[in-house]
């Protein structure tokens, strides 16, 4: 392995913006030598990323060579370096696409999402894992967490809240029972769009999706399709499934399910909010150290006791640790009894997060950490 694998220098200057200072076939010249370089230092890191594996000793799967908390350090450091002219979540999403090849080299993570193919479940799965990793689409959230629980998926990716629409209360109650941990969270930036089979919006009289989607889109709906029927299905890839069926269907889904069920455009994206976004929680089956920006999802199931609330809130102000959200369901088996579900920033390993939660356990009939993971990168 050669400390550079390179065989030509970068170009000597840059082309800048405005009257073209190369030609057509000059430039095209300076993109092929840069090419060369690129494959070259990328294969040389494929290399480098076989020595990390070898270093960590012989492990028993995939799984085991998977490091989130590194990932999201080498991604910071894109993000940190990156001075355009693409965008950061472009540049990111290059880095993600070779660190998972890379990954594969072992053997590719197979990783369980809500399906079927072309849900916004299995592009927030691709954005996280890359293209390299095996995907699993599953019947339902449960199907999600049951997979990951017998092995059959390294990981698995569900939503858990929408900018608009707030929580996905099934994923929330899962972690009741399950002892799976968060091992990430991915955020989506979710464009809807109305697709049939003809592509004419005059042929409409339902439109199938995902409640959520549904509820996204309510004023869109309201204005463009007044007297068309709403009908919630289980997935948006589910309502592409069924539109494709009949001319006088439509589904509201992502672009993706169009393409993979061949519907065509008729209007998009219609979503209402222009800042739509899902935040996606990445479930494993074991815990990873801090990867220096990380929050912690923890489940307290409060006593029933004046002030118990209160009680186990004060210890993350006294020791400076931020709550980033807090969430109440009702707790299994106890008739008016509530778990909450508070996320703070920082890691349990860090000295004021232990030091918090400990003062919080004497308030709390129990504390689940559900995990401690990197904050979403772009
Ligand atoms: O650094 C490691 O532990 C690696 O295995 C290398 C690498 C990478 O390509 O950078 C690949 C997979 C891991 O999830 C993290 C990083």
């Amino acid at each position: 392995m050669s400390p550079a694998a390179t065989d030509e220098e970068a170009p000597m200057s840059k082309p800048t913006a405005g009257k073209p200072k190369f030609s057509l076939a000059e430039a095209r010249e300076r993109i092929d030598a840069i090419d060369r370089n690129i494959q070259g230092l990328i294969a040389e890191r494929a290399q480098w990323a076989q020595q990390v594996g070898k270093a960590k000793g012989a492990l028993k799967a995939a799984v085991d060579y998977y490091r989130p908390e590194r990932e999201a350090q080498v991604l910071r450091r894109v993000v940190d370096r990156n001075e355009g002219p693409l965008s950061n979540e472009e540049m990111v999403r290059l880095f993600r696409e070779i660190m998972s090849a890379c990954l594969a080299q072992q053997e590719p993570l197979k990783i369980g999402f809500l399906g079927p193919e072309g849900t916004f479940s299995e592009q927030a799965a691709r954005k996280h894992f890359g293209h390299s990793s095996h995907g699993l689409p599953l019947g339902s959230i449960e199907e999600v967490f049951q997979e990951v629980e017998a092995g059959n998926a390294d990981f698995g990716v569900v939503p858990v809240e929408n900018s608009g629409q707030g929580t996905i209360q099934v994923t929330l109650d899962m972690f009741l029972t399950s002892d799976l941990k968060i091992c990430g969270e991915v955020e989506l930036r979710v464009h809807q769009y109305l697709l049939s089979r003809s592509g004419r919006v005059e042929d409409i009289e339902r439109v199938y999706s995902h409640p959520q989607s549904l509820a996204q889109c309510k004023s869109w709906l309201r204005q463009h399709l007044p007297n068309a029927e709403r009908v919630p299905v289980s997935s948006n890839a589910e309502a592409a499934r069924r539109a494709r069926n009949a001319d006088d269907a439509a589904a509201i889904a992502g672009e993706s399910a169009g393409l993979v069920y061949g519907l065509k455009p008729v209007a998009g994206p219609v979503e209402d909010r222009p800042d739509n976004t899902t935040r996606f929680l990445v479930l494993g089956r074991e815990l990873f150290p801090p990867s220096g920006n990380d929050r912690t999802s923890v489940l307290v199931f409060v006593k029933d006791q004046p002030g118990a609330l209160a009680h186990v809130l004060g210890p993350l102000a006294e020791h400076d640790v931020t709550m980033n959200r807090i969430e109440s369901r009702p707790a299994h088996g106890r008739k008016w009894q509530y778990a909450f579900f508070i996320d703070i920033s920082g890691h349990v390993e860090d000295e004021a997060v232990r030091a918090a939660l400990e003062e919080m356990s004497p308030f709390a009939r129990r504390i689940k950490i559900l995990g401690s993971y990197p904050v979403a990168v772009p």
